[in-house]
């Protein structure tokens, strides 16, 4: 298939906590998709069906065959009290946490990695003293060290200011530019979603597929956070008018 990965009518609940039902999703190659929906959504339960470590418990997963996947984790889920350098935390995603002394080649490959990510100069810092933007960033430089055909990104503006949020954004269109395949979750509308190519709603199970004109629109958006929304067109984008509900709960809207 020319897919790298497709969900058909998959399912996955928690004990009796249905989470996804009926999600029907195609991840191409070259796409750079942003899921959105409000916590409890489940977003991160779907990427972690994408990325294997969760067996959905309905529906199929067909994966083409050799996809290589990284996946960036939210960084709230992160122990930052690990004592490990940003050099060694990158290495860890190749070697694991047992082998001490690296190579002459996996150096190598770290500081590149890293100096592609502007952070070089950070690879001996303990990674509790880094910004959320630097932080964002290490953990891009973990997931590329396999050199991924497909990224899977968790929040990875979340926590991040401004400025580093739109450099997060830059650097990852140049990735996908060279031909990594992106999808991401966002809460955030108008600063991320709005500027990607292709959008996905989902609450529950995918309420809208498409262009951001397509998804971020009044009634998506009502039927996703369960709350009205108004949207209106700047430049060609559309921009949610206090865009407050990234706060809202999950409610009411699982197909299941
Ligand atoms: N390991 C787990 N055990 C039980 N329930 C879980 C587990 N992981 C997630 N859940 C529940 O499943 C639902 C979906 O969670 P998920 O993390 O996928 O949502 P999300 O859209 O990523 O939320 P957020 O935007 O807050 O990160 C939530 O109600 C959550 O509490």
């Amino acid at each position: 298939m020319s897919a790298l990965l497709r969900l058909s009518d998959v399912v996955h609940s928690y004990g009796d906590d249905r989470v996804l039902s009926g999600v029907d999703l195609t991840v191409g190659r070259g796409d750079f998709v942003g899921v959105v929906g409000p916590s409890g959504s489940g977003k991160t339960t779907l990427l972690k069906i994408l990325l294997g470590t969760i067996r959905p418990i309905g529906g199929v997963v067909d994966r083409a065959p050799d996809v290589r996947i990284g996946y960036v984790p939210q960084l709230e889920t992160v122990d930052w009290n690990f004592p490990v350098t940003v050099a060694e935390c990158v290495l860890m995603a190749r070697r694991g946490r047992g082998l001490p002394w690296p190579t002459r080649a996996e150096r190598r490959d770290v500081a590149r990695v890293l100096d592609r990510l502007g952070i070089g100069h950070l690879a001996h810092r303990h990674i509790r003293a880094l910004s959320g933007g630097q932080q964002q960033r290490m953990f891009l430089a973990r997931a590329l060290l396999g050199e991924p055909d497909l990224l899977l990104m968790d929040e990875p503006t979340t926590g991040v200011d401004f400025t580093s949020r739109h450099e997060v954004l830059h650097l990852l269109g140049d990735l996908n530019a060279d031909g990594t395949t992106i999808l991401l979750t966002t809460h955030d509308l108008n600063g991320v979603a709005a500027h990607l190519p292709k959008l996905v709603a989902l609450n529950g199970t995918v309420i809208a597929a498409g262009s951001p004109v397509e998804v971020i629109s009044g009634p998506v958006l009502e039927r996703t956070f369960g709350a009205p929304m108004e949207v209106l067109q700047h430049l060609g984008l559309p921009v949610v008018l206090d865009p407050g509900p990234h706060l809202a709960v999950a409610r009411g809207h699982r197909a299941g």
